[in-house]
């Protein structure tokens, strides 16, 4: 049986980074991300993130985490499930709602977008 374990090192076909560095044995998540495209004005830096996965079947758990951007007054959460093909290579498939702060409510239909994005590791 192949685990598919969330720590390390990931990346996304934008350049993004992801470092998981623990899973707790309640499957609570911690790491940090790295952006590489912002759609503020504001310099990129490493942010941390925090979520937790499922303990049950260990194979390919589903998981969710948020990140809290440390340059942005806005938020992204992910929820995805980690799958390893025959040879053995591991992937993250994911969505993510990404909410940017509205400055009003009358601005706040615009203020979430959508995404999916498939993780490998680095
Ligand atoms: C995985 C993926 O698609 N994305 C990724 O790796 N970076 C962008 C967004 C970065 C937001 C930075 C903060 C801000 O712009 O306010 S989160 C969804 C998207």
């Amino acid at each position: 049986n192949d685990k598919c374990s969330l720590i390390g090192r990931w990346q996304n076909d934008l350049g993004s980074e992801m470092n998981i560095t623990a899973v707790n044995n309640v499957g609570k998540i911690f790491g940090t991300y790295l952006t590489k495209v912002t759609s503020s004005d504001k310099p990129i830096s490493e942010s941390p993130l925090r979520g937790s996965q499922q303990m049950g079947d260990q194979e390919h758990p589903t998981f969710g985490f948020t990140v809290t951007w440390s340059f942005s007054d806005s938020t992204t959460v992910f929820v995805g499930q980690c799958f390893v093909d025959d040879k053995g290579k591991e992937t993250l498939q994911t969505m993510w709602l990404l909410r940017k702060k509205a400055d009003s409510s009358q601005d706040n239909w615009k203020a979430t977008l959508v995404g999916t994005n498939l993780f490998t590791r680095v």
